[in-house]
């Protein structure tokens, strides 16, 4: 395929220019990560839940239990998107909020159904268009201890249960669904490593069950919308994958190349090619049917789709959300069987990054800019030009101290964003672009500890409350001119950003301070209780105790 060495030389540069007219600008969120209320209003426990709640899952055993509080502080969240003048907000939905125990013969939460109906409503009479997730992983904790949750073919119709009530109760108003949140995450992280919800570390076959169960669930919801809802109701269906590029570490090397292809392959193109073109990569079904015999095995770990499964799942994207966060260089590496089964251990490759790369939060996260352009071209090349909406882009920071100055957020959208407009130049059919995140959240094990948000949300205090970053300033210039107008403006962005967010810190280094205060009082209101309570009563113990020490000793000598 193509080696996108074309790009190469505009890999620095710097491209003005605008987007083109009715380009949507939005920012995203999920519901376990921001919504917390996780018992409220006869809500259903989620595997996160489970999860979160057991200790040792999660970076300091935080739980998504209260979050952002963005069950109840909905409606101060439109107004910052509405001052941030987004186009659209995408956001999920929690099954269990609505159906408690996963099931929708059973019981409708009509409370849940009222609160998405409440932030639906809220959304449009501010003219912000809502982009909803049907799954951004929280699958009732219910199916998966009855059926193994995703390990079971029984979820596909679950699932479409759970879709038709929500194309049935709010499709009159949401004209953009996703199916799926990342399903590469649900299959590896949930199923294979076992670092992400249910925990299970079926290495070699969990994930790719998982990921045949889902992708035959988005199909069969895709179809139930085209049948039922489609011609009513007039909306798009689609999936949102996320995928880092892969880059050959050495681009004159053929075994580099074919590497980076097949890394491609086993993360994006293992679902995207059954929903563009009806069945997985022939790289995949070629490596691990190799390997599953070289193990003894009488067929492949990847399972198959039948010829009817494959022409019912073709073409089954109205439009293709895309994830993208980060760039590996990647090389080959022979993992021979016998060393275990796995995921990582089928595709022969190993993954690298240049140590210049700038990383200010996550692990695995490096900016590496030119890698968005490559890879929507290759979406472009690969599945026919496909309608994209980016439903998630953005880096995160580890802070030790409150720092809403995220100067490198500013440049991390601004060369991101900016490799987006190239990549419209070359004529990649993308529609909109989605910041993640609104607001700092729950960032799955990683808890608190990763930020990723535009607003930054104070999590030690009850009501949480949401502090904008520069980064909000930034994004809202990149809005209102649609892009990157001319040098000499642009240039300005990032100082006024700053200049404002510097009056935002005060704010918040003076809201601390009471917080540190009332922390304070109430240690010496502590000390009140150690005074009149703990002192007394250790000295009375010690009193007795000597007592009895003493009537021993007389004891003995009598
Ligand atoms: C040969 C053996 C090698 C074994 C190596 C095992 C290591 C596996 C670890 C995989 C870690 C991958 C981390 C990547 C994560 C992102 O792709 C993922 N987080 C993207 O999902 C979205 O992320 C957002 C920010 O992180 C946000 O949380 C959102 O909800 C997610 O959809």
């Amino acid at each position: 395929s193509e080696d996108f060495a074309w790009t190469k030389n505009e890999k620095t540069s710097f491209f003005y220019g605008t987007f083109p007219t009715g380009f949507s600008w939005g920012a995203g969120s999920s519901a376990y990560q921001t919504e917390g209320a996780w018992n409220t209003d006869g809500k259903g426990m989620s595997i996160w839940d489970a999860f979160a709640h057991k200790k040792g899952k999660i970076f300091l055993n935080d739980t998504g239990d209260s979050s952002c509080e963005g069950y109840f502080k909905f409606k101060d969240d439109i107004t910052l998107m509405k001052d941030m003048k987004l186009n659209h907000y995408r956001f999920s939905i929690s099954w269990p909020r609505i159906l408690p125990s996963g099931l929708k013969n059973e019981h409708i939460n009509e409370k849940g159904i009222k609160y998405y109906d409440d932030l639906i409503n809220m959304l449009l009479e501010n003219k912000i268009t809502p982009i909803v997730t049907l799954y951004h992983w929280d699958l009732p904790q219910v199916l998966q201890e009855k059926y193994g949750g995703w390990q079971n073919v029984s979820m596909v119709n679950h699932f479409n249960d759970f879709a038709n009530l929500c194309f049935e109760r709010f499709g009159n108003r949401v004209k953009y669904w996703i199916t799926f949140n990342n399903p590469w995450s649900v299959a590896v992280e949930g199923y294979e490593t076992g670092e992400h919800a249910p925990g299970l570390k079926l290495k070699g076959t969990g994930a790719y069950k998982a990921a045949h169960h889902i992708i035959k669930a988005h199909a069969k919801v895709w179809h139930t919308y085209d049948m039922q809802w489609r011609s009513k109701q007039k909306g798009l269906v689609g999936i949102s994958l996320t995928a880092d590029w892969g880059e050959p570490v050495d681009i004159t090397n053929q075994r580099d190349i074919e590497a980076a292809e097949r890394y491609i392959q086993f993360y994006m193109g293992w679902f995207a090619t059954p929903l563009f073109n009806g069945d997985y990569p022939q790289v995949m079904k070629d490596y691990i049917g190799r390997k599953s015999g070289q193990q003894g095995l009488g067929a492949s770990r990847l399972p198959v789709f039948s010829p009817q499964e494959k022409s019912y799942i073709k073409g089954t994207c109205d439009f293709l959300g895309l994830g993208h966060f980060t760039t590996r260089y990647i090389t080959q590496k022979n993992y021979p069987s016998g060393l275990g089964d796995s995921y990582f251990t089928d595709r022969d490759l190993a993954e690298l990054v240049d140590p210049q790369w700038p990383d200010p939060g996550s692990e695995w996260l490096y900016s590496v800019p030119w890698g968005f352009r490559r890879l929507l071209n290759f979406v472009k090349t690969q599945y026919a030009n496909p309608m994209i909406y980016v439903t998630e882009n953005g880096v995160s920071e580890k802070m030790l101290c409150t720092d809403l100055c995220d100067d490198w957020r500013m440049q991390y959208f601004k060369d991101y964003i900016n490799e987006l407009l190239k990549a419209i130049k070359d004529g990649v059919n993308v529609k909109g672009y989605t910041a993640w995140s609104l607001l700092d959240n729950f960032e799955w094990d990683e808890g608190y500890s990763e930020r990723f948000g535009l607003y930054y949300v104070d999590f030690r205090n009850k009501n949480k409350p949401r502090y904008p970053k520069a980064s909000v300033q930034y994004y809202k210039r990149i809005i209102s001119s649609n892009g990157f107008p001319n040098q000499r403006e642009v240039e300005s962005w990032k100082r006024k950003a700053v200049e404002t967010c510097s009056s935002s810190n005060q704010l918040l280094a003076l809201f601390n301070t009471g917080v540190t205060l009332i922390q304070l009082i109430f240690y010496f209101s502590h000390m009140e209780m150690v005074t009149e309570i703990v002192v007394p009563t250790v000295c009375t113990l010690c009193i007795l105790l000597s007592a009895v020490f003493l009537m021993f000793l007389l004891r003995g000598r009598l």
